[in-house]
């Protein structure tokens, strides 16, 4: 079954370039070439008639034709026509005339015999104008456009009104040319019957929004086609034939000559000042700032609001320039943008931060601006539509600063922070440009956020901020990820890595050094510390790979012992993988029972046994014996030092219990090491009390090794939990002591019984001399403390003899025995 072509009757009325007959009677010209091609394209076929316009208008309402192009919309025909949405073409008239016929302004016209087409819109329009400001002229009506040009031509009329895309080809043949009274802004259409062709005008519009958005569309080939000349891309051409729309209106108000605003015509018809006044209330009640400036940049006309924006009058702005309104750095900034524009003949649009110098307030205006030409092409003055953007402005860095900026200390978040990163890594891959990235964790944070409440964790959060940004240069990105995390990113750091990482390492320090200085927090001194890591941008293969890598190297840096920085590199990658699997096998070692436990004697110096240090021991089926200086760091930060740890004082205990039956034993005492995890865990002092119940030890005979480090980490707390186990009985031993930093203060306070010096002093007592006065001073402090020393790590008999004589009096080490079996202490 053959569907019908559509047949479409099509009006053709002789106003090129817009319209046309083609030498075979077919459409052609700007919109007849349209609708051919649209045609061809919808399968329709297209008949041509032939018309005068005032005849296709006629036909079109009789139905003889089905569609006619280029009709310029009014209100009135769109009560009898029915047009699809978008225009087809924007459009404007102008008068053509013989040299010497000046039209400054509507008031010029009158007594003159004017040529304009029947029934045009152009006729309907001036026929309104003068019978409304009293102007006599003679209309001569037309058939054709082309006729009235004859007819200026010949002499009968002095001008012609005709839409501008007429006048701009066919003048020059006519030897016409054409005024500067620019009116009547027209939007043109294809126009059919209502409801008769909805579908067709339907389908013409799809293909106009499509083709009016591409600049190489078939709209644009063919407008150029005819035009001549480079056509502008639609949405230029509507923001020109809008501004011209109003400009045009303006020079209908001012008149064209030498000075636009030469404004007579309140003199000269009090019709005009009607019309004035009715422009003027039209130009006064946009919500935009428009003003026209001459050669000289001073202002000539300038609507309501700019004079409101100058706090002046309207008429007291004319003949000044913008100095007299804005700071110098914007009257500068404007005129210089001006000049170019006159200058260089071009139109702009640019977005304008503006000062006012009265009241120094700052203001976002868009603007439109563009020259305006006399008929011979010279430009004499500049028409400017600004519009002002502040709020959005504003808006929309609110929206910027929500979206890319941390709330509470206003620096960059991970969203930027990361787009910079990619940036600089992208700078790095093209240019080898050494960057590196800093993760900075502020150490403890959690205990001050939790201690002191939330407001003064905020509080130095965003001091911590300003600190840090005090402490970086412009183009390096400072951001914070959240919590008490902030990453720093350097930019531009000299070539060599070597190098780059020295620059990092004296920045890195001066950041630690920045953070340790004391805040002071609502009226209290803090101390704080923080760990960084450190990746540089030659450590990863992306961007993810490398912040992943910055955070490993700060957990690194805290794990050993904080308040310090760490750079990545590859063997610390390999720690870290290596931590992962002997977590697993930690956890596995505990539930599958692979622990056990060593004992080493401790000895009076009558070599009486006085005890044991109880050291943990773990065998893995496959891997054999790992050594607790391996396993119990992993152990300690991933918590299962608390298990473990509560394991080891339950095996503990349950043998000074045994002991406590063999009258030969049960002065023994047994020292168990105890991690920082589990005197800073909540429980510890119940637990510790439990499993004394449970197995029934006797607490006086359980010593508990703690080590400097773990006592610094939060010396109340810790001094208020050994208080209360101490009271229970206990005995405090203080491990390794004088490699940390000893003060007086806290083992005067702690209920101690032992220092335990540390094997590495003893290793070299006999060659090394200030080790021994170590030693020396620490044999003095018990002795003054009234505790016990115990020297540990004795090998040889040589320092077996050495502590001795310097007054030591307990030892423990390889030499008196080895860690080993329980059955294996000597009885
Ligand atoms: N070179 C030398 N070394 C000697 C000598 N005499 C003893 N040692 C070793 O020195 C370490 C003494 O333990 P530590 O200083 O408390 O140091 C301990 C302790 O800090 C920790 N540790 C061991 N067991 C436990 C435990 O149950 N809990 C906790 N939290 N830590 C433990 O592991 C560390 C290492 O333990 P071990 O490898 O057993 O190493 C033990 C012991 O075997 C000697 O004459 N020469």
């Amino acid at each position: 079954e053959t569907v019908e072509p559509v047949k479409l009757v099509v009006g053709v009325y002789h106003n090129p370039p817009k319209l046309r007959a083609a030498d075979d009677g077919s459409p052609s010209g700007m919109l007849g070439d349209l609708l051919v091609e649209i045609a061809r394209r919808e399968g329709w076929v297209l008949q041509a008639v032939s018309c005068d316009w005032a005849y296709c208008l006629d036909f079109l309402q009789a139905g003889i034709i089905d569609l006619l192009p280029d009709v310029a919309f009014t209100e009135q025909r769109s009560r009898d026509l029915a047009f699809h949405q978008t225009p087809a073409l924007y459009s404007w008239s102008q008068f053509y005339s013989r040299s010497g016929v000046p039209v400054h302004e509507l008031a010029d016209l009158a007594g003159m015999r004017i040529a304009v087409l029947a029934d045009s819109v152009q006729y309907e329009f001036l026929q309104q104008q003068f019978h409304q400001h009293q102007v006599e002229v003679e209309l001569l009506l037309t058939d054709s456009i082309a006729e009235g040009f004859a007819l200026v031509y010949a002499g009968s009329a002095q001008l012609v009104a005709a839409n501008h895309y007429f006048g701009q080809q066919q003048a020059k043949q006519y030897q016409l040319q054409q005024s500067q009274f620019l009116f009547q802004p027209t939007q043109l259409f294809y126009a059919t019957l209502p409801n008769q062709h909805q579908q067709i005008l339907q389908r013409i519009d799809a293909y106009l929004v499509e083709w009016q958005q591409q600049p190489d569309s078939p709209y644009y080939q063919i407008l150029q086609r005819w035009s001549g000349t480079q056509v502008e891309t639609n949405r230029l051409a509507r923001s020109y034939w809008t501004l011209l729309a109003i400009s045009g209106v303006l020079l209908l108000i001012f008149g064209g000559g030498a000075l636009v605003f030469r404004w007579q015509v309140a003199e000269k018809t009090r019709h005009l000042q009607a019309s004035e006044d009715r422009l003027n209330t039209i130009l006064n009640s946009v919500d935009a700032y428009i003003y026209i400036k001459d050669m000289q940049l001073c202002y000539r006309y300038v609507n309501k609001k700019v004079a409101e924006l100058f706090k002046s009058q309207i008429p007291d702005v004319t003949g000044h320039n913008d100095y007299a309104y804005f700071d110098h750095a914007t009257a500068k900034k404007l005129q210089y943008h001006d000049r170019q524009i006159l200058e260089q003949g071009i139109r702009e649009v640019r977005e304008e931060e503006n000062t006012i110098s009265d009241g120094g307030v700052t203001r976002t205006f868009l603007s439109v601006k563009l020259p305006l030409r006399k008929p011979n092409g010279e430009i004499y003055a500049l028409c400017g539509i600004s519009t002002d953007i502040t709020e959005h402005k504003q808006q929309q860095e609110a929206i910027h600063q929500l979206a890319f900026y941390d709330a509470l200390t206003q620096l960059p978040n991970r969203r930027l922070l990361l787009d910079r990163l990619q940036h600089a890594f992208d700078l790095f891959q093209r240019q080898q440009q050494q960057g590196a990235l800093l993760f900075m964790d502020l150490d403890h944070f959690k205990d001050l956020n939790d201690t002191l409440g939330h407001a003064v964790g905020d509080e130095l959060l965003i001091e911590v901020a300003q600190r840090l940004q005090g402490c970086v240069r412009k183009c390096d990105t400072l951001a914070r990820l959240g919590g008490d995390e902030f990453v720093l990113l350097l930019q531009e750091l000299p070539g060599s890595v070597e190098r780059a990482c020295q620059r990092v390492q004296v920045i890195a320090e001066k950041v630690l050094q920045c953070l340790h200085e004391p805040f002071l927090l609502q009226q209290h001194v803090h101390q704080i510390s923080a760990s960084i890591g450190i990746a540089m941008l030659s450590d990863g293969d992306d961007c993810d790979e490398l912040m992943k890598r910055a955070d490993m190297a700060m957990y690194d840096a805290k794990s050993r012992g904080r308040n310090r920085l760490r750079f990545f590199n590859q063997s610390m990658q390999v720690e870290v993988t290596q931590r992962t699997t002997l977590t697993n096998r930690l956890r596995q070692g505990l539930e599958r029972k692979e622990f056990f436990l060593h004992f080493q004697p401790q000895f009076d110096e009558r070599d009486q046994v006085l005890g044991a240090e109880v050291l943990l021991r773990w065998h893995h089926p496959e891997h054999g014996n790992y050594p607790p200086a391996e396993f119990i760091p992993v152990a300690e930060t991933t918590g299962l030092i608390l298990p473990l740890g509560r394991w080891v004082l339950e095996k503990s205990c349950q043998q000074l219990a045994e002991w406590a039956h063999d009258p030969e034993k049960q002065h023994w005492q047994l020292a168990v090491n105890i991690s920082p995890r589990q005197l800073h865990d909540g429980h510890f002092v119940d637990e510790v009390q439990d499993i004394l119940q449970q197995t029934g030890a006797p607490a006086s005979q359980l010593m508990l090794e703690i080590t400097e480090s773990q006592l610094l980490e939060d010396i109340d707390e810790a001094v208020s939990q050994i208080t209360r186990l101490a009271a229970m009985g206990i005995s405090f031993a203080l491990d390794d002591f004088g490699t940390g930093y000893s003060s007086l203060q806290y083992l005067k306070n702690l209920p101690l019984q032992q220092l335990k010096i540390d094997a590495s002093f003893v290793r070299d007592i006999l060659d090394d001399s200030s080790d021994k006065a170590i030693i020396k001073t620490i044999l003095a402090l018990g002795d003054s403390l009234e505790l016990d020393v115990i020297a540990e790590g004795v090998e040889t008999h040589e320092q077996y003899r050495t502590l001795y004589h310097m007054g030591c009096r307990q030892f423990q080490g390889y030499l008196l025995g080895q860690p080993g079996p329980v059955e294996d202490l000597p009885a």
